[in-house]
């Protein structure tokens, strides 16, 4: 399991781990972790491989100034861009400096960031390694330093970050500064201490690339609880069941899928098909518009008008194509006072951000409930911009979770999942596939599903945005994404990622 801890969990750590070892000690071990991780990928003959490398003004180029001696002394023909400190430098950068000149790596020290960009043309590079900024990059990349960070990022080399990217926020992994800023793509990133959720969420898995925590050899003691994680099968196998033999349907729970107001039937049907594959006993499509008299493709499912349903007689999933009207309005308001575990999303979000007696309702439930808002979704919830939602996911989501008292399934590139505690996880499966019409569909279906077959509200969130994305990721790595995947072909992925998880470790 992998803890995700914040900068400044990070800093804290780090002081208390300083006062234990010799001067010097933290970034030798930082640098020897980045060197390690360039040797994997340099080719066998070391001595073939230009790598440059690129040391900032701060403890990060420090970090970089060591990385670069190792690989210089292993044969590597190095070439260091150094940008001095424009302060008075820590002396285990100073050290750092020395071990650099005195290696046989190649070192340039620049007055300037342009002068920077003009050494790095006319060299095929096998590997950058950055070493710009880390965790201390306190405003935005711009300028000459932004001209550097566009050119490398135009590299086809393999780039290994130190720590983080450079430019990338990781607390948040937002660009620092916004759109006045910019970050460097890396392939692979060293991250040193701990794991960070910067680098997993918003722009971080655009950037990071691959992350390779390394604790540098801390002492276990001095790191504090982890009140983010990694999302990992370990979190919720445990609610994993294998299928008995002498199980009915009536053991798997029933799922009513409420939604599809006039002209938007599709959704419903979406989330209540993959809450059938997804092994839920019994699934009604329940629309507020006229509803069909079966589904075709999947005739399984029981299409019921809303207003005739009894909302206390399944999991609900209230949401998909509803629509904003006010019989809308009324099916949320009549699900909200059921005493059955719900699952909001879409309209029935925009529905409950636009009613405060809708908000105190659901605040005040105690029954199961998760929401699975995109950004913009929680940033009506929240009264914010989307973009303010995605300068901060961890935040909006935890926020979000607290204002609702539900758990809270923040849809996007790093899905982030937050208990009403503060609790997060960060979700690392899934790819861009999933963004096309109708995936959120299927992800509250799952979501659904899951609850309807006995699991707590917390390891159903999970689950669902982990069997989600692992859906998609197995059909990109089959060829069949991640452009142009539609969310009906998610559905019989989930089915066998369902699957496989019960057969691995189900009880
Ligand atoms: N603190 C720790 O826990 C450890 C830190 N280490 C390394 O040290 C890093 C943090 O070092 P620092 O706090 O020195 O910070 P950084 O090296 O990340 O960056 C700070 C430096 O960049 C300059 N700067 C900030 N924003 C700028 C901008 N927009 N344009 C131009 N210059 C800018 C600052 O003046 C300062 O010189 C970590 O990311 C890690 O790589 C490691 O050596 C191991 C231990
Ligand atoms: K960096």
């Amino acid at each position: 399991m992998t803890p995700l801890f914040t900068v400044a969990e990070i800093r804290t750590i780090e002081h208390a781990a300083a006062q234990r070892l010799p001067e010097g000690a933290l970034m030798q071990r930082a640098g020897q972790a980045g060197a390690n991780e360039a040797l994997d990928l340099l080719p066998f003959t070391t001595s073939r491989a230009r790598v440059l490398v690129l040391a900032g003004p701060g403890n990060n180029g420090g970090d970089a100034l060591e990385t670069a001696a190792h690989l210089a002394h292993a044969g590597a023909q190095v070439t260091i861009l150094h940008f001095p400190p424009t302060s008075a430098p820590a002396a285990e950068r100073d050290a750092a400096l020395h071990r650099a000149v005195n290696s046989p790596a190649r070192l340039m020290t620049l007055a300037s960031a342009a002068d920077g960009q003009a050494a790095m043309q006319g060299t095929d590079w096998t590997l950058v390694v950055d070493g710009l900024f880390g965790i201390g990059l306190a405003r935005a990349i711009t300028g000459e330093f932004a001209v550097l960070v566009a050119t490398v990022n135009q590299l086809r080399c393999q780039v290994i970050a130190l720590d983080v990217p450079s430019g990338l926020d990781a607390d948040t992994g937002a660009i620092v500064g916004g759109d006045a800023g910019t970050a460097l793509r890396a392939t692979h990133t060293v991250t040193f201490i701990g794991d960070k959720p910067g680098l997993h969420t918003a722009e971080g898995r655009d950037h990071a690339g691959l992350v390779i925590p390394s604790s540098l050899d801390i002492d276990r003691d001095l790191f504090p609880p982890a009140r983010a994680k990694l999302n990992d099968v370990a979190l919720f196998a445990h609610c994993a069941r294998r299928r008995r033999h002498s199980s009915h349907k009536g053991s798997n729970g029933s799922v009513a899928v409420v939604g599809g107001a006039r002209g938007m039937a599709g959704a419903p049907i979406l989330a209540a098909r993959t809450a059938l594959n997804a092994g839920a006993g019994r699934v009604y499509a329940c629309f507020v518009g006229d509803p069909p008299a079966f589904d075709a493709a999947q005739p399984e499912l029981m299409c019921r008008s809303a207003q005739e349903y009894d909302f206390n007689s399944a999991i609900l999933v209230i949401g998909p194509g509803m629509g904003g009207s006010a019989s809308g309005a009324e099916m949320l308001a009549s699900a909200l006072h059921s005493h059955s575990p719900v699952v909001l999303d879409a309209d029935a979000l925009n529905l409950v951000a636009g009613s405060g007696p809708l908000q105190t309702q659901l605040a005040q439930r105690s029954a199961p409930c998760i929401l699975t808002p995109h950004p913009l979704e929680a940033a009506r919830l929240l009264g914010m911009s989307a973009d303010q939602v995605q300068a901060d996911r961890p935040a909006a989501a935890r926020r979000l979770a607290s204002k609702l008292a539900a758990t809270v399934v923040l849809k996007g590139s790093g899905t982030v999942i937050a208990a009403r505690d503060g609790t997060i996880v960060i979700n690392n499966t899934g790819n861009p596939a999933l963004a096309t019409a109708g995936a959120g569909d299927v992800l509250s279906g799952l979501c659904g599903a899951l609850l309807a077959q006995g699991w707590p509200e917390w390891e159903a969130a999970l689950a669902g945005a982990w069997l989600h994305g692992m859906a998609a990721d197995v059909l990109v790595s089959e060829g069949a994404g991640p452009i142009g995947i539609t969310a009906s072909e998610l559905i019989p992925a989930i089915r066998a990622a369902v699957n496989r998880l019960a057969a691995q470790h189900g009880s």
